[in-house]
């Protein structure tokens, strides 16, 4: 049975048959109207945590009639679960196993680069080489040089670790080796396991016959696993158990006991722990669970009372009561240090919460795997379900190269280098595996994985990455931020600027010998006030600078300017943005400029390809990569990967962030955390920051402090993309007028400079277009307008405009697709989150608008702000007037567009 939970009983302790049992009544509004469920014994104690208003689960209940009404009970058989929807992750449960806010404390501060942590990774690899059947040797080496960066940023010794990786190794090969000796093992590595029953999910190390197998780098000399580690292993013995698979025994593998010298230490020095795993056993790790889902729904903090935790002994001890005490919580541990002040109390408070409910609408992402019917994801553009699976092959790295043919021509949010779930058609209880996509064209798909599943269906996997590193970004700002930057972030003093920092360093007296007050101002731009005066406040400000940037304004220029400048005056700069592409065109500009003394860092597949030569190689001698990285003027990299572990170790004087307009303050603060002053550049009116939960995420730090600090930003006004006739709604209605073509040649762009004007059909001729088209009255699809649109591409074809020249924008994924059918492959043709940053010569939008426009079409106006300010020349508008009319802002456009 399940609901949400209406009311909860105190529990009490009964006398029955059996003894005494603690008993507790939960009050579920179900399907059929509000029943009483009685949770007996150990169930108590999810009961405890439970509150109204959340889901509730319980398998196998006795049902009883009672006075015509039905009452559920648990039975011996049952499990109750809180949150059901809500997927705890197994380290999550064996960590809070060990102590509740240990859990917690993870969330703020993510596993750092530590020695034992990357060697305990080099393992898990070699384990699952040696699985795969890759030669001991090669595995080890291979291994090791692919933690080259880790293991040179840590000073190691790359024989050192080979030596201890490989010991550790041995372990697993002689056990490996006694399996095979009796004989028929089966063996699979690293499965990854969702249960929709218990909301549960994780990845197994590896399952020998149907059993799950953990691996730990530690030692343990006792007869026995440890609690949290059984915990563990518990956990994925019971997602398999869902399978259908009769799980009665795990294992834990403790490779460091194969390495210990037997003369120090005494006890059971076997590597390989096997123990039965029990129904009481799985039923702990489900209360466990609860227990969590339960913190999560009210977005609590643990206290460390609520589970036996030992605090003596736990390393964490110091960083756990420095939190307690700065944030002001109960710990009990103890507290530590100063409170924060309160309005960073309360910001802290409230981003954290904000995050942790963009964590809850992810994981409503990942109960659409088995809410939605396979066609229904694929109508939701969130799996392509029908493909044909093709062949298999194994790589030398051991990944496997699975193939599949597309068997109709849908359209998802999938992309090529994309992490999906890749399955055989069921990636909840089929055989699935998180692959890479690397290439996806109408009748193929490739994908790379782990292991060899026949690959029938791909699914948006909704990863918690981005989440986990904004809380740890957030963290980092408040507990170990700058007294002096978080001043200026909470509105206590006003950003500083020193004029002297623009003094010429070519005419820098140290240098020259002349007198300080000889040196002249430099000027960095001598064709545009505004950019020139940006770069300036970009290499003078002490604390932040702000360059709001319009369509085509030059924000890349300027970067590329603004980096050069603060490299000139010695200063180490970390160039980030939040999209690979904005990364790269920024790296491009300062090529362009002259300029390459820098280090690209990011994965091969994210990185374009003309800058792949910068990429920082991971792979390899430990010095000379930690070395590259370190002596690195300029090191770029997205937001996202700002928040990873080795990009968290470096430290910079300044950080210029590109497309601060789509960040969120926590994903901005990741690249801003790194240095010592930083320059956000951006565009508030264009798209925002793209979250799935409705709340503060969705306000960027940039327009938050352009709007407290108008003075510490300067806006680009000179634009070098549109025609006069093209730029100018967009100037009134989002820049207040003031955005201008840079030169006559510019404004004076039109469409007769791409064609013979007589070519074109006669109301194409203008730089500015509007068709009316009533269209279908679909919501988000519009077959008619979408045929007008292919006209429309059609006629400027003919006329000899290039294909590689036009674009397609449309508010719906689903429009998109029903252009894509009707026009040429190299039309591009998107949404306008993919034009962002991009520009044609002619660009065609679908407005897809019908009746009043209930549905918003573009979302908001800073979407139809980007699709109206991508093309030069020729901008055509095709849509429904009467129904753009319902709303001002487009009624405005449609005026300025036409039909006169
Ligand atoms: N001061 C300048 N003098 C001459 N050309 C410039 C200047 N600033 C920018 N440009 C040119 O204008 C074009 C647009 O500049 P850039 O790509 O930097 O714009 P952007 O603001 O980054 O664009 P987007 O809005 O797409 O992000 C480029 O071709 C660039 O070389």
């Amino acid at each position: 049975m399940e609901g949400t939970i209406t009311a909860v009983g105190d529990a009490k302790e009964v006398s029955t048959q059996y003894g005494k049992s603690d008993l507790a009544e939960l009050t579920v509004e179900t399907a059929t109207g509000e029943e009483q469920v009685t949770c007996w014994g150990k169930w108590t104690e999810t009961t405890e945590v439970a509150e109204p208003g959340m889901r509730v689960r319980v398998t196998n209940p006795e049902e009883r009639e009672y006075q015509g009404e039905t009452q559920y009970s648990t039975t011996g058989d049952s499990y109750v679960v809180l949150e059901p929807q809500f997927l705890v992750d197994v380290t999550d449960v064996r960590e809070y196993v060990q102590c509740p806010r240990m859990y917690y404390l993870n969330k703020l501060s993510s596993a750092p680069l530590k020695y034992p942590v990357i060697k305990g990774t080099i393992v898990h690899e070699v384990f699952g080489d040696l699985l795969r059947g890759v030669d001991f040797d090669d595995a080890v080496d291979d291994r090791v040089e692919e933690a080259g960066l880790d293991l040179g940023l840590l000073g190691m010794d790359a024989d050192e670790v080979r030596e201890e990786v490989a010991e550790n190794a041995r372990a697993i090969d002689a056990w490996l080796s006694q399996g095979k000796l009796s004989g028929d093992d089966e063996w699979r590595s690293e499965m990854t396991l969702i249960s929709e029953t218990f909301g549960i999910k994780g990845r197994a190390d590896a399952v020998r016959n149907g059993m799950p197998v953990e691996l730990k780098t530690g030692k343990n000399l006792k007869r026995d696993p440890r609690f949290e580690d059984k915990i563990q292993a518990a956990s994925y013995a019971l997602l398999l158990r869902e399978r259908g698979v009769e799980v009665d025994t795990a294992t834990l593998l403790y490779t460091k006991n194969a390495a210990l010298d037997r003369s120090e230490f005494s006890g059971d020095f076997s590597p390989a722990k096997e123990f039965s795993v029990g129904d009481g056993l799985m039923k702990y790790v489900v209360r466990a669970r609860n227990a969590i889902a339960a913190f999560e729904y009210d977005v609590s903090v643990p206290t460390g009372y609520e589970a036996d935790a030992v605090c003596e002994y736990c390393f964490e001890q110091d960083t756990c009561r420095v939190v307690a005490g700065r944030l002001d919580q109960e710990s009990k541990a103890g507290q530590i240090g100063r409170k924060l002040p309160e309005d960073e109390l309360e910001y802290y408070e409230e981003t954290y919460r904000a995050i942790e409910e963009e964590r809850v609408e992810t994981h409503k992402e990942y109960a659409k795997l088995w809410e939605q019917t396979p066609a229904e994801r694929a109508d939701d553009d969130r799996a392509l379900v029908d493909l044909a699976f093709e062949r298999k092959r194994e790589r030398a790295d051991g990944r496997w190269e699975l193939r599949a043919r597309r068997t109709s021509p849908a359209v998802s949010k999938l992309r090529e280098d994309d992490l999906v779930l890749a399955s055989d058609g069921d990636p909840v209880q089929g055989d699935a595996e998180l692959a890479y996509i690397e290439r996806l064209d109408d009748d193929e798909v490739v994908v790379s994985a782990a292991e060899p599943v026949e690959v029938c269906r791909l699914d948006v996997y909704p990863s918690e990455l981005s989440v986990a590193r904004m809380q740890v970004a957030l963290h980092d700002a408040l507990l170990k931020g700058d007294p002096d930057r978080k001043d200026v972030l909470f509105g206590r003093r006003e950003p500083e600027f020193d004029a002297e920092r623009a003094l010429d360093p070519e005419r820098d007296p140290g240098e020259s010998g002349e007198s300080m007050t000889e040196a002249e101002p430099e000027t960095f731009v001598d064709n545009n006030a505004a950019q020139d005066e940006a770069v300036r406040k970009a290499v003078t400000a002490e604390d932040v600078a702000l360059v709001h940037g319009p369509p085509g304004t030059g924000k890349t220029y300027t970067i590329g300017q603004a980096v050069r400048a603060m490299v000139a005056r010695g200063e180490r700069v970390l160039l980030s943005a939040f999209t690979n592409r904005a990364v790269d065109n920024a790296l491009e500009a300062l090529e362009e400029q002259g300029f390459t003394d820098f280090v690209r860092v990011g994965t091969e597949s994210g990185i374009r390809d003309d800058m792949l030569d910068y990429r920082l190689e991971t792979r390899g001698d430990p010095d000379e990569c930690a070395a590259r990285l370190q002596d690195a003027q300029v090191v770029a990299a997205t937001t996202a990967t700002c928040g990873s572990r080795v990009m968290r170790e470096q430290s910079f004087d300044a950080a210029l962030v590109d497309e601060a307009g789509q960040l969120t303050e926590p994903d901005a603060l990741a690249a801003v955390n790194l240095a010592e002053r930083f320059v956000l550049v951006g565009d508030h009116q264009q798209l925002p920051p793209v979250v799935r939960a409705e709340n503060e995420l969705q306000e960027s730090l940039f327009q938050r402090l352009v709007e407290r600090y108008p003075d510490a930003g300067v806006m680009l006004d000179k634009q070098y993309r549109m025609s006069q006739r093209i730029q100018a709604f967009a100037s009134a209605e989002f820049y207040d007028g003031e955005l201008r073509p840079a030169t006559g040649e510019i404004a004076g762009q039109h469409p007769r400079q791409l064609v013979d004007l007589d070519d074109l059909p006669e109301e194409l001729r203008d730089g500015v277009t509007f068709l009316d088209v009533p269209g279908d009255g679909g919501r988000n699809t519009d077959a008619v307008e979408a045929d007008r649109v292919a006209d429309v591409v059609s006629s400027y074809l003919a006329a000899g405009v290039a294909p590689g020249d036009v674009g397609v924008i449309a508010p719906f994924r689903a429009q998109v697709a029903e252009i894509t059918r009707r026009v040429p492959e190299s039309v591009t043709v998107d949404t306008v989150d993919r034009f962002q940053g991009s520009s044609k010569e002619v660009i065609v939008v679908s407005f897809v608008a019908s009746g009043d426009l209930e549905s918003p079409i573009f979302e908001d106006y800073r979407r139809v702000n980007v699709a109206l300010t991508r093309a030069k020349r020729a901008l055509v508008l095709v849509g429904d007037a009467d129904a753009l009319r319902t709303d001002p802002v487009y009624g405005r456009m449609v005026d300025w567009a036409g039909p006169d």
